[in-house]
């Protein structure tokens, strides 16, 4: 059993200390620690690291951050920009700046910032987050998008008008009006436009292209995919935040909920391909979120079927699966699937076509903090329950058995 992982776990850092200090909304990458990997197996716990006080100085300036944040203060917006943190941590941080640095443009503010963040990451993260941080300009600045309109949300045009509406709607009625869960935990819908679907193949498409033409070396979505691409290197990072934000936390505060899926709140986007020289299939593995959203884009194919196993806590990761969890879901172009990336599962070789779905594992900062302070996880590992019903049954029994006894006794 694997943890499928970042490839490079680059953009997702460790930060527990200033998680405190900023606003759940604002959460995001910082906290969202992937573990250590280990041969493509992620050790899958936060590692504890001794980490700055807050009102850090930042290098070569000696000017600290406000203890308070200044509440009257408006923050600029950094959605625009690549940055190596998610643009929400620079706004959220900007109220804490020195007075000094508050009129300053918004350039200098960033640089003052980055600086500060970067002193929470111990000098090896720090090195290979300083190399994503390239990575990714080196690619903005050089790839032109094909479709801009992808990198902007667009509901109307992305998304199909029943999902659209569920969503407006925010119920759990509405919701289950146009979800199946075939499986208990596999929850699948009717979600992304046709032509949408089209809009993201060719973007695809065309990035690989440039990365062909241009000899670039790009780095694959994860530990177990030799194909594909990360969605977020090449731009689409902020739209693909909005998806999360406004489109799947809503659904997993609802059926996720004991997973942090009402605190998602930093993402990894990508597509997996398969087909003829591209992957044939995806061993058994978990993924490293909270909740996973996988679409079929399409295009034509047979096979890749994705089989789930039951969902598990790392305890009980490689332990057997009961008749119940056992379930084949048939990928349908534009069709979801929502699971809890702890959920067991791989996909099927793909045996004819080329087979190419978009991926977003969302993350909780605060579950992932929690996490380390539980045992028991009954609540969402079908081994943890058994386990506590088997306690149960035997106490009952132990409880009825005494009761007999006593009961005998006093007759005798
Ligand atoms: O190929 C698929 O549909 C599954 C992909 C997947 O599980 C993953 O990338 O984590
Ligand atoms: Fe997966």
């Amino acid at each position: 059993m694997f943890t499928n992982a970042p490839s490079k776990a680059l953009n997702f850092f460790e930060f527990p200390s200033l998680l405190l200090t900023m606003s759940s909304g604002d959460r995001r990458d910082a906290a969202a620690a992937t573990g250590e990997v280990k041969n493509g197996i992620v050790s899958g716990e936060l590692s504890q690291r001794q980490l700055q006080p807050a009102g850090v100085v930042a290098p070569n300036q000696n000017q600290r951050l406000r203890l308070n944040p200044n509440k009257d203060h408006k923050p600029e917006s950094y959605e625009d920009l690549q940055l190596d943190f998610s643009p929400s941590i620079f706004s959220s941080l900007e109220r804490y700046l020195p007075p000094t640095m508050l009129g300053a443009n918004r350039d200098e503010k960033v640089k003052f910032m980055r600086e500060i963040l970067l002193k929470y990451l111990p000098q090896g993260e720090r090195t290979r987050a300083l190399r994503h941080r390239e990575y990714r300009q080196k690619i903005i600045s050089n790839y032109q998008p094909l479709h801009r309109e992808l990198y902007t949300m667009h509901p109307a045009n992305f998304f199909v008008a029943p999902f659209l509406k569920a969503i407006g709607d925010n119920t759990e009625d509405s919701f289950r009006s146009i979800i199946s869960e075939p499986s208990p935990g596999v929850f699948t819908f009717e979600m992304l436009q046709p032509r949408f679907c089209e809009l993201v193949l060719a973007e695809v498409e065309s990035f690989e292209k440039w990365v062909n033409e241009s000899n670039f070396r790009i780095m694959r979505p994860n530990t177990m995919n030799k194909y594909g691409a990360v969605l977020d290197d090449f731009g689409l990072e902020t739209m693909l935040d909005k998806l999360m934000e406004s489109f799947i936390r809503p659904l997993s505060k609802v059926f996720f909920l004991e997973v942090g899926g009402s605190t998602l709140d930093s993402h990894h986007g990508f597509v997996v391909e398969y087909g003829k020289d591209r992957d044939v299939d995806l061993g058994f593995h978990v993924d490293d979120s909270e909740v996973t959203l996988n679409v079929c884009l399409g295009k034509q194919f047979t096979g890749g079927e994705l089989f789930f196993r039951g969902t598990r806590c790392e305890k009980h990761v490689n332990t057997g699966s009961q008749a119940e969890e056992i379930f084949d879901y048939s990928h349908v172009p534009g069709r979801a699937v929502l699971h809890r990336g702890r959920h067991r599962h791989g996909a099927r070789a793909t045996t004819s076509g080329h087979r190419v779905n978009l991926l977003l594992w969302c993350r909780s900062s605060v579950f992932r903090e929690m996490k380390r302070y539980q045992k028991d996880f009954s609540n969402w590992c079908g081994e943890c329950f058994r386990e506590k019903k088997e306690r149960q049954r035997l106490s009952i029994a132990a409880t009825k058995s005494e009761l007999l006894r006593r009961d005998a006794e006093s007759t005798t």
